[in-house]
């Protein structure tokens, strides 16, 4: 990975989790407010986190389809540097919340196969920069978060005309492979270091990133 590659590492609870994901290189952190999620936060114990947290660390709201009263209450309360959209936003609503809260906006678009790629080039320009993550699957209540990969080649050579940030099933063990197949310079995941739903191990993320310094 290059240097200025960066790793987000999403869904903390733990103010030692944070401190180890920095310790660790981590350029950004990522907080979950979706109450179906095993990582899901309220919004008080966010704050506290969010205090807490290493100067320098890129603090992230990941929310699904939030209305404005949620967004409201949350941007308020905890000190933030962006906005994650993981539902099904249109890009209206993603320029509504970025002119709203004046805070970048990454939009989470979910891949299964080519034809989804469009969606990428919908929200470029929209939002600050795109979240690729694997397309929710039939029958899970995630939205993202669900430990899957998707098919990276199709990802390979793509012109991109935003910033943008790879997820879906990362592990210290693919991460190599998938920063050389999709060329991604900043890489996000949740579950590929965990012990159990919800848990973040210090050690796994400590092998995430620095499997990925060595792609
Ligand atoms: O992490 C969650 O619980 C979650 C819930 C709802 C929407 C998105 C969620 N997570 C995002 O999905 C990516 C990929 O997760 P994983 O590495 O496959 O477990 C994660 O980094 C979050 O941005």
């Amino acid at each position: 990975m290059p240097a200025d590659t960066a790793v987000k590492i999403c869904g903390l609870r733990k103010s030692s989790d944070i401190d180890a994901a920095a310790l660790a290189g981590a350029r950004y952190v990522g907080f979950v407010f979706f109450p179906k999620s095993p990582r899901h936060l309220e919004i008080p114990a966010a704050a506290a986190l969010s205090v807490a947290a290493p100067i320098g660390l890129c603090k992230v709201a990941l929310t699904v389809n939030a209305d404005n009263a949620f967004l409201d209450t949350l941007v308020d309360a905890v000190p933030l540097d962006m906005l994650q959209l993981h539902g099904s936003e249109s890009p209206e609503r993603v320029s509504e919340v970025k002119a709203r809260y004046g805070l970048p906006v990454m939009k989470a678009v979910g891949v299964a196969e080519r034809s989804d790629l469009a969606q990428i080039d919908l929200y470029s320009g929209v939002a600050d920069q795109i979240l690729v993550d694997t397309k929710k699957p039939k029958g899970s209540d995630l939205p993202g978060g669900n430990g899957l990969t998707f098919d990276w080649g199709l990802l390979s050579r793509r012109v991109w005309r935003c910033p943008w940030m790879l997820a879906g099933g990362l592990t210290p063990e693919n991460v190599g492979t998938a920063i050389k197949t999709t060329g991604a310079r900043q890489i996000d995941l949740s579950s590929g270091v965990e012990t159990s739903p919800g848990v973040k191990d210090p050690a796994l993320i400590r092998a995430f990133i620095q499997a990925a310094q060595a792609a």
